[in-house]
């Protein structure tokens, strides 16, 4: 496989694919790339497994050809879990990152460091037309920090410290931040995939 079509309109999972195909040697291609425009997907399952499993295949069976479809998002374990698969959404329509970061500091005034355990989720989707759908998870364990820090990554990343470090992942380069990332693991889970393309 020489290229890959990631299908996402979320330029920071862009960059992290970017890196993280780089060691196979393989080109990611956006939707952001190609000469036509693509409308939102509704992403109506119930969790990030279905969520990137419709995204996929609706895009392969467009342009009919092999895509990878990301569905990911934070879950913090004194908020019940949420924003979960509501994340990109959770201020808002708009899907501002800065707003919905904020609104998960606001929820967690007043909680102690032991209880702001977080995990980051992605799972990932392959689709090919005519072909059986593929779906990974992966997952970072962390903990929400007091404030934002850092001007790297995307989404809730100033807010995620990962466990063992004493930074957020805005605070990591990309290829430090996939190595442990939700989304690096995911996709050493779909290894067996691309070797066969
Ligand atoms: O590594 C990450 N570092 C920080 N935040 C992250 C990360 N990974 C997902 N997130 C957050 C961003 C967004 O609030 C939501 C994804 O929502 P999600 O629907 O999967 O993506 P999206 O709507 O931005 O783009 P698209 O559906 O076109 O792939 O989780
Ligand atoms: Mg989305």
């Amino acid at each position: 496989m020489k290229e890959i079509l990631i299908a996402t309109k979320n330029k920071g999972k862009v960059t992290d694919f970017r890196a993280l195909f780089d060691k196979y040697g393989i080109e990611v291609i956006s939707l952001a790339d190609l000469a036509e425009t693509i409308a939102d997907i509704p992403e109506t399952g119930s969790t990030f497994e279905e969520n990137a499993v419709i995204k996929a295949e609706a895009i392969a069976k467009m342009l009919q050809m092999p895509v990878l479809a990301d569905d990911s998002g934070l879950e913090v374990t004194a908020l019940n879990n949420r924003p979960g698969i509501f994340s990109a959404r959770y201020a808002g329509e708009e899907k501002n990152d800065q707003k919905n970061l904020h609104k998960v500091l606001t929820e967690l005034e007043g909680v102690a460091s032991d209880d702001r355990s977080a995990r980051f989720v992605c799972a990932l989707a392959v689709a090919e037309p005519g072909q059986e759908t593929f779906v990974k998870r992966g997952v970072c364990e962390g903990v929400i920090t007091a404030q934002p820090v850092g001007t790297h990554g995307f989404g809730y990343d100033p807010i995620f410290q990962p466990i063992g470090y004493d930074k957020t992942m805005a605070q990591l380069s990309t290829k430090e931040k996939n190595s442990i990332s939700h989304r690096g693991n995911a996709l050493e889970k779909l290894e067996e995939w691309l070797k066969l393309r």
